[in-house]
């Protein structure tokens, strides 16, 4: 049998009856999937060991990053179905541009960050292809392939940020905070409500829009593993280390 179709969600499903979509998805992104959400700058959060330097230069990038993420929310808004599914979409996106941004702030302020460097900052490669992604599969492809980008980025955090949620605090409120705002009821059923929409829609969908599906959930997961691991080395991975641009 072809590869491609013993890896399909009916295969799955078959072997495992009444699995979810969204697990398929996530088995479909290894071993990107395991890499990201185990990435050993997501346990340098956990454990206090992180170095400023690396946090700081994290921190940037992800408030480049933030910025897209909310237009993509835009997006999402527009497109989706009903009013249940634009209520929770938004809600998180007033979180997002307001305590989100507020951490933010007060990170930066408290890692020496002048306010002329985080607002003026370029998106690094990775980070670009990655806004990228989100933003052109919620504004020019369908609300599923929109959810399914929004989905990694954001299930991705919530496996992190459980499993560091486990042990005490790190003493520094920046890395303390960032898993806090991870691991937090509401977050959690977020992230559930955006797989029980999935879970909903990509069992109706075609083999082909499913392995679009699980194609971008890979891809996403790839580049949430190449931005940990921009951050914590200060190098960009092999793939985004274009020698002409050097
Ligand atoms: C590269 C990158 N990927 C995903 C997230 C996750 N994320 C983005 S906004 C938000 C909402 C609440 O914090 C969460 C969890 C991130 N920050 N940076």
């Amino acid at each position: 049998m072809h590869a491609s179709i013993d890896s399909s969600f009916q295969n799955f499903s078959a072997s495992a009856p009444g699995a979810r979509f969204t697990d398929w998805i996530a088995t479909r992104a290894e071993p990107y999937w395991t890499s990201a959400t185990n990435h050993a700058f997501t346990r340098a959060i956990g454990d206090g060991s992180m170095p400023d330097e690396a946090y700081a230069r994290y921190l940037i990038e992800d408030y480049t990053f933030i910025t897209d993420l909310a237009s993509t929310l835009g997006y999402l808004v527009a497109k989706a179905p009903n009013m249940r599914a634009k209520s929770r979409l938004s809600a998180f996106l007033a979180l997002l541009t307001s305590e989100e941004n507020d951490y933010f702030l007060r990170s930066f302020d408290a890692l020496g960050v002048p306010a002329e460097t985080y607002e003026t900052a370029a998106q690094g490669p990775v980070t670009r292809a990655f806004a990228d992604l989100l933003l052109t599969s919620s504004g020019k492809g369908s609300y599923a392939e929109g959810l399914t980008c929004l989905l990694c980025a954001e299930w991705c955090y919530l496996t992190w940020g459980r499993r560091e949620a486990q042990k005490p605090r790190p003493e520094k409120f920046y890395l303390a905070e960032w898993i806090d705002l991870h691991a937090v009821s509401g977050f959690e059923d977020f992230v559930d409500w955006i797989r029980a929409e999935l879970d909903e829609i990509g069992p109706a969908l075609s083999p082909l829009k499913q392995e679009t599906l699980a194609e971008l959930f890979t891809r996403m997961s790839m580049l949430e593993d190449a931005f940990f691991e921009a951050a914590w080395t200060g190098e960009l991975p092999a793939a985004f280390d274009d020698p002409q641009r050097r």
